[in-house]
């Protein structure tokens, strides 16, 4: 029987490229509305985790739990989780963030009025990107308009890979602030990070390491 009050529970997830092992019979848990940090070292296998999280990648070996469903449920983990990556855009490139919105609005069938999209906009200084293509976007606009988007539907279980990397320090202080938010709305927000000094909010520390995620002490021990 599931856990409905862990947001995530993975149970012996390994995946492996080749001879390879990235992630080695990992068991990981979070409860729900909780804000959590996992670091390491660059190429250790974060985004890999994130990935086989949020079935972009396929889970070779082991179970994951998301909101207390299979992710196997392909239709709910879409529904009830948001991915901001650092650099995987594709299917956005072709739209404007105008049309992103749209198109968001319109699968999760929200009643967001325009002038709440126009706030977010002046909010994150991105006013005047919103109708050109968010492949001509800067690397850290593009990202502002992943968290917007998020911020529109405000997923139950939100991943974040690399969040703060390219943002200024206006925008870090904004996603510190929405993340605090989320959590006051009882939400789960995972992200990444090598500035680990912009997440001394979090209520849980995690590293990544040899395959494994352990618990952290603090942001840098
Ligand atoms: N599709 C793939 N095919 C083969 N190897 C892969 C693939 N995706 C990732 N890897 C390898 O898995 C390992 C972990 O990569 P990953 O991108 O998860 O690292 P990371 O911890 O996110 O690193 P960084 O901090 O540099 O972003 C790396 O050795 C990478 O080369």
């Amino acid at each position: 029987m599931a856990n409905v009050e862990l947001a995530v529970d993975v149970r012996g997830l390994s995946k492996s490229f080749g001879e390879k092992t990235v992630l080695k019979d990992i068991n990981f848990t979070l409860e729900k509305g909780t804000t959590a940090v996992i670091r390491g070292s660059n190429g250790i296998g974060k985004t890999v985790f994130l990935s086989c999280l949020l079935g972009y990648q396929s889970v070779e070996q082991g179970e994951v739990m998301v909101l207390g469903k299979s992710i196997k449920d392909r239709v709910f983990l879409r529904k009830n989780t948001g991915f901001i990556s650092s650099d995987r855009h594709e299917f956005m490139d072709i739209l404007t963030p105008n049309e992103y919105f749209r198109f968001i609005i319109d699968i999760y069938q929200l009643s967001v009025p325009q002038a709440r999209i126009t706030e977010l906009a002046e909010q994150l200084l991105v006013t005047h990107e919103l109708n050109h293509l968010i492949k001509e976007l800067s690397f850290g606009t593009k990202k502002k308009i992943q968290l917007i988007g998020c911020l529109l539907y405000q997923p139950a279980l939100l991943v974040c890979d690399e969040i703060f990397e390219g943002l200024d320090a206006e925008t870090v202080k904004y996603v510190q602030k929405s993340f605090q938010q989320r959590k006051d709305l009882g939400l789960t927000t995972l992200f990444t990070t090598h500035i680990m000094h912009h997440a001394d909010f979090v209520d849980e520390i995690f590293s990544l390491e040899n395959g494994e995620i352990i618990p952290a002490v603090s942001i840098t021990a």
